[in-house]
């Protein structure tokens, strides 16, 4: 499963806390971050994981991109709720994504153990239908494409 991990700076210290206490189960997983959070954790948990860019500069849209191809299976985004963000309108819009694509979606500790801890014991293998029944979709488009394309080109 691809997993997003996310989170401000006054909750970095706590991602940190729970990547290393489920380093386990999140290394058997294909792993993203935005920059400084993917950043801080490498230099504390060994765990293999994809670098964005930073928050404000992108990278929350670089992984709503991921959710919008339907290729993020799990968002853990442990935001700063006390602190406005200048960036906030591309949050808002991650969020939004996991809500239009049914991504499970963590926005702190509490339920970030419930979703870590249910993906390891396979609740989520949902996501895997989800997933093959889009690459199916593409397919029928691809191959409707090339119909089109043969067309065209035959006349
Ligand atoms: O701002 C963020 C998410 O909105 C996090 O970005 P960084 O991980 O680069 O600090």
């Amino acid at each position: 499963m691809n997993i997003a991990l996310i989170a401000h700076d006054n909750s970095k210290e706590k991602m940190i806390q729970f990547t290393r206490a489920y380093q386990r189960y999140l290394e058997k997983h294909n792993l993203y971050a935005t920059g400084t959070t993917g950043a801080r954790i490498q230099q504390k948990v060994k765990l293999d994981i994809h670098l964005f860019r930073s928050g404000p500069l992108g990278g929350d849209q670089e992984i709503g991109a991921m959710a919008a191809n339907n290729e993020l299976d799990m968002v853990i985004f442990f935001r700063d709720p006390l602190t406005p963000q200048p960036h906030d309108p591309g949050i808002s819009a991650l969020m939004r994504l996991c809500d239009v694509y049914d991504i499970p979606l963590a926005t702190n500790m509490g339920s970030a153990e419930i979703l870590i801890r249910s993906l390891d014991r396979g609740d989520l293998e949902w996501r895997n239908v989800i997933r093959e029944d889009k690459e199916k979709e593409l397919l029928k488009k691809s191959l409707f494409f090339e119909s089109v394309k043969s067309n065209i080109f035959h006349y």
